[in-house]
């Protein structure tokens, strides 16, 4: 497959997570007494390579926007989201302003926020150029009726996502965040979760934006029905992307994949970046060891695929926006985890 023939993912620097390890008992403070931050602190180290570690400025989000063919619901049949597609564009605007939930929160720690029109179903004539610049397709199929995209739009998708990664590694970033604005979203995660872990509709559904009762059962039914379209051909990540995901799903794939490449670590973000990250570890296993989790979201789509990736999510503030705000949240712990292997004093220095 052209896409992943470059492909080479270093692994994290085991030496010096060992080293931080050591250094972290020596500090003045009872072994072990600063839990899951000394932890957080030995990872960034093994993905610096330096203990340590440096220092995490520069922070940067890419918001991958698109829509989905499961959320066109002729008018007064039930959806698969509490709000209409047309806020998919919408939210680019507001992105673009500088005013949604991520890029104030991003704010509060020094983090830079970029939005990128993968597919949204509009033409966004009014916002900046390099937005709408790496427009893969307007929508996708639904996929409970068929595939949501052609193989040449996943790998193309894929492959504007790794350029996003290789853009913002280039500019200085010491961290990336994935983050995501789609009605239909958390469906389309859902079915990619489903299909990668072999779980049923009703363990991944969740209820998104909000829907009530009817609306998850709807959403529950089109999960199962797209699972059982499926069946027995998406073993194959990109086979997955094309028929289950979105051109958004296979840009933050692509992106999770070529930050690994870069030796660049992640946080993970909601349920769309979760469910991304399975496939991508099927694309790279290795990638998988440069991504924290920010947070746990309310979807338990999110939680199942934190468990098969063996992540043990920073916070835990029953968030539900994706975008990557409960990722950002996460900076100041991470940053933290750093001061503490950077400023701490040692024991042996004690009178
Ligand atoms: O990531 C999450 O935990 C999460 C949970 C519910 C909703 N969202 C956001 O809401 C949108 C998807 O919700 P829905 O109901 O339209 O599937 C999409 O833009 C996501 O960023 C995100
Ligand atoms: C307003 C709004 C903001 C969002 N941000 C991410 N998903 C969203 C969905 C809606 C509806």
């Amino acid at each position: 497959m052209t896409t992943t023939r470059s492909l080479v993912v270093p692994l994290p620097d085991t030496t010096a997570t060992c080293q931080a390890r050591r250094r972290l008992d020596e500090l003045v403070k009872p072994v072990g007494s600063l839990g899951r931050l000394e932890e957080l602190a030995a990872w960034l180290c093994g993905a610096h390579g330096t203990v340590p570690p440096r220092p995490l400025d520069d922070v940067r989000v890419a918001v991958f926007a698109g829509d989905h063919g499961v959320s066109a619901a002729p008018p007064g049949a039930p959806g698969v989201s509490a709000y209409p597609r047309e806020l998919t564009a919408a939210m680019v605007r507001v992105f673009q302003a500088g005013t949604s939930g991520v890029t104030v929160l991003a704010r509060e720690v020094g983090a830079r926020v970029r939005v990128l029109d993968i597919a949204v179903d509009a033409e966004l004539d009014d916002v900046a150029r390099d937005v709408v610049a790496r427009k893969v397709r307007r929508g996708s199929g639904a996929i409970d009726v068929e595939d949501a995209l052609t193989p040449g739009e996943a790998e193309q998708a894929f492959s504007v996502g790794r350029a996003v990664a290789d853009e913002e590694v280039d500019a200085g970033a010491d961290l990336l965040i994935p983050g995501d604005m789609g009605i239909g979203n958390s469906t389309v995660a859902a079915a990619l979760v489903g299909a990668s872990l072999g779980l049923p509709a009703h363990r991944v559904v969740g209820t998104g934006t909000g829907v009530d009762e009817t609306g998850h059962a709807h959403k529950v039914a089109v999960v199962e029905r797209a699972l059982h379209r499926v069946e027995g051909r998406v073993a194959d990540p990109f086979d997955r992307l094309t028929a289950l995901g979105s051109a958004c799903a296979a840009a933050t794939a692509g992106f999770l994949v070529q930050a690994a490449v870069r030796s660049t670590p992640v946080v993970l973000d909601g349920v769309f970046s979760l469910a991304a990250a399975l496939v991508a570890r099927d694309i790279a296993p290795d990638a998988a060891r440069w991504w924290l989790a920010g947070h746990r979201s309310t979807e338990p789509a999110q939680s199942v695929a934190l468990t098969a990736l063996g992540l043990e999510p920073i916070l835990d503030l029953g968030l539900r926006l994706g975008e990557g705000s409960g990722a950002v949240q996460a900076v100041p712990v991470l940053r933290a985890a750093r001061a503490v292997l950077a400023d701490m004093g040692s024991l042996a220095d004690l009178t």
